[in-house]
């Protein structure tokens, strides 16, 4: 039987950043499932709707997406993949229109914070802000806007027929968004896994967060990421979560074995393979 194409729910519309970083995970083969928000992403995996989500959990300009962290916790599907995307940002408006013409400039947050540098070149733009590039995109093909480009992506650009004005416009060149993959339980086995998400939390006592690290450290287990999330509705106490690199699969066993005795509500979010740069 023809083995069914991963559907794969992203927030955001068809050539988002979201559906760049979900081929550049699954290939091109994938039925893309747009999404009004991350939250809906994950309710379209519990519903069996979708099979996957790809989901941004952090930039290299903008920091962590803390909201994000704490839907992994909630819906506690296991984490299987993670792509690192640059974000390649291009100019774009309906064929004929010309830069001196436009007014507005519209995108995602994200987008326009890598921008900086040519929006303080060209004070004369009105920037807004917008919940998706590729959504700027269609819209200015759909209301036939001539005062008003986008920052957005190629596919968005070959999507929905807009002229490219200019080029790489992001400020910094190697600005990358990290993504995560999630799944299903039953698809989550199987996975040759040398980096692990991890959840938890500790006392609010002298040493007892450098007792876990200070374990990782002895196994030889690297941390590659830490981010803390207060609990709600409890002062001083902090979700802590961190991401670990090994290469020795008794190591990182071993490590968790004596993490779990200096932390509670221990929960690994996901055991998978590392991203690499192809
Ligand atoms: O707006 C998009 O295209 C997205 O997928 C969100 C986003 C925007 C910029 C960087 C990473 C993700």
């Amino acid at each position: 039987m023809e083995q069914q194409k991963p559907r794969v729910a992203i927030q955001g519309i068809r050539a988002s950043f979201h559906e760049e970083a979900a081929f550049k995970f699954f290939g091109d083969n994938i039925t893309t499932i747009e999404c009004n928000s991350f939250k809906q992403t994950f309710d379209k995996l519990q519903a069996r709707e979708a099979d996957y989500v790809v989901m941004a959990i952090e930039n290299s300009i903008a920091g962590s997406i803390l909201p994000n962290y704490s839907l992994l916790l909630s819906y506690n599907f296991p984490v299987v993949g993670e792509v690192y995307l640059p974000i390649q940002l291009h100019l774009m408006g309906l064929p004929g229109v010309k830069f001196e013409e436009v007014k507005t400039a519209m995108s995602h947050p994200i987008a326009i914070r890598q921008c900086d540098d040519f929006f303080n070149e060209h004070p004369q733009l009105k920037v807004v802000e917008s919940s998706d590039t590729a959504a700027c995109a269609k819209r200015i093909r759909e209301e036939q806007l001539t005062d008003t480009v986008a920052i957005a992506n190629s596919l968005a650009a070959k999507l929905y027929d807009l002229e490219i004005l200019e080029r790489r416009i992001e400020s910094n060149k190697k600005n990358f968004t990290r993504f995560l993959i999630l799944t299903h339980q039953e698809n989550a086995k199987n996975i040759t896994a040398n980096k692990a998400s991890l959840c938890f939390q500790v006392s609010n006592e002298v040493g007892s967060l450098a007792k876990v690290l200070n374990t990782l450290a002895e196994q030889n287990v690297n941390m590659s990421k830490i981010q803390s999330m207060p609990v709600l509705g409890k002062r001083n106490e902090y979700n802590f979560y961190v991401d670990v690199e090994w290469e020795d699969n008794k190591a990182y066993d071993t490590a968790i074995r004596q993490v779990l005795k200096y932390t509670h509500n221990f929960n690994i979010l996901g055991e998978y393979k590392r991203y690499v740069e192809e």
